[in-house]
């Protein structure tokens, strides 16, 4: 039978995009590391569903690259978002997600006409456990210095809800990122620390609103960038006085996107803002679990897109290599 499928990214940030009213219609894990492998049109890193919601507007799920599922995805969530949106006619709706309803909602374009969408990040808890996260039967990890991973960098472990490390630093560990590399593939594979893995981000301070971060994702490798892991690094930074704005604006690989933090004492409202981009759209066929493309239509989107690349790499030029 043939079907739909959109290729989206948020901040390059690359997925497929399914909707359906069937949950159990095909084999998600099998069909999304299928879809991803790099030499099939440029892979991606994940699935986004979108099915019926009793709740919400609609359901998101989210698949990664190497067929896991992940509790969120900033990025793919402002794509569900615009997705959802433009099919209800309204410019805001509300997603279940595994562990929250969230509010998403159009918003005003961060540059030129870019399509650009603010979606709610939540819950947040740096509770170890929560991640889930084990360390010298600490309750939390928070701009400590964790000497198994590093003698220099400080670390803190958040959800968000979806498990991340956060490290603050220098130009050397973005220039190079092989320390990122080595302690995301020790923490993703098996180890005394996450069992369940991590996302884990390095964040380089670039003045007092401006922070650039590169993550290394669960389920992926590294990846263009990682919307819960910039929403997560926004709050890190802001806690931890890197920055002193609650609007921060946040360079990664793939492009840039802001995120608001506010600090309400016992809870933490976080929003992300940024591009939900619509590079193509595709028909396959499924007979089991057997899958085929048999059309591609690209759209003219990423030329606009391409703008915000051009952006970054002047912003970063200092300090990151591609
Ligand atoms: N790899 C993540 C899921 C995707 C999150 C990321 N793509 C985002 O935009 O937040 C995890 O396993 O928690």
């Amino acid at each position: 039978m043939e079907k739909e499928l959109l290729k989206v990214h948020g901040s390059g940030n690359t997925f497929y995009l399914y909707s359906t009213e069937d949950e159990y219609e095909i084999d998600w894990a099998g069909f999304t590391t299928w879809l991803c492998e790099k030499d099939r049109h440029d892979g991606a890193d994940g699935l986004l569903l979108i099915l019926p919601s009793e709740v919400a507007d609609a359901k998101m799920r989210v698949i990664n690259a190497d067929g896991s599922e992940a509790s969120m995805c900033g990025n793919g969530l402002r794509c569900v978002a615009r997705y959802v949106c433009e099919k209800l006619g309204r410019d805001e709706a509300i997603i279940e997600t595994i562990k929250a309803n969230l509010r998403v909602r159009k918003a005003p374009s961060l540059l030129e006409d870019i399509p650009t969408y603010a979606v709610e990040i939540s819950p947040v808890s740096f509770q170890l456990d929560s991640l889930p996260m084990n360390y010298r039967g600490q309750t939390n990890i928070r701009h400590q210095i964790i000497e198994e991973f590093s003698s220099t960098i400080p670390f803190t472990a958040v959800s968000v809800p979806n498990p991340h490390l956060i490290g603050i630093v220098d130009q050397a560990n973005i220039k190079d990122n092989a320390h990122q590399k080595n302690l995301s593939e020790m923490l993703n594979g098996e180890n005394d620390f996450c069992s369940d893995g991590v996302n884990v981000s390095y964040v380089y301070p670039m003045n007092d609103d401006t922070i650039f971060v590169r993550t290394f994702e669960r389920g992926v490798g590294f990846t263009n960038a990682c919307g819960t892991a910039m929403t997560a690094s926004a709050l890190v930074s802001r806690l931890n006085g890197i920055v002193n704005d609650d609007v921060i604006t946040v360079f990664n690989p793939g492009g840039f996107v802001r995120c608001e933090v506010k600090n309400l004492g016992d809870f933490y409202d976080l929003t992300l803002i940024g591009n939900a981009t619509v590079t193509a759209s595709y028909v396959f066929n499924v007979e089991g679990t057997a899958y085929k493309f048999v059309g591609l239509k690209e759209t003219e989107e990423q030329k606009l897109y391409q703008k915000c690349i051009e952006l970054v790499k002047r912003e970063t030029a200092s300090f990151a290599s591609y």
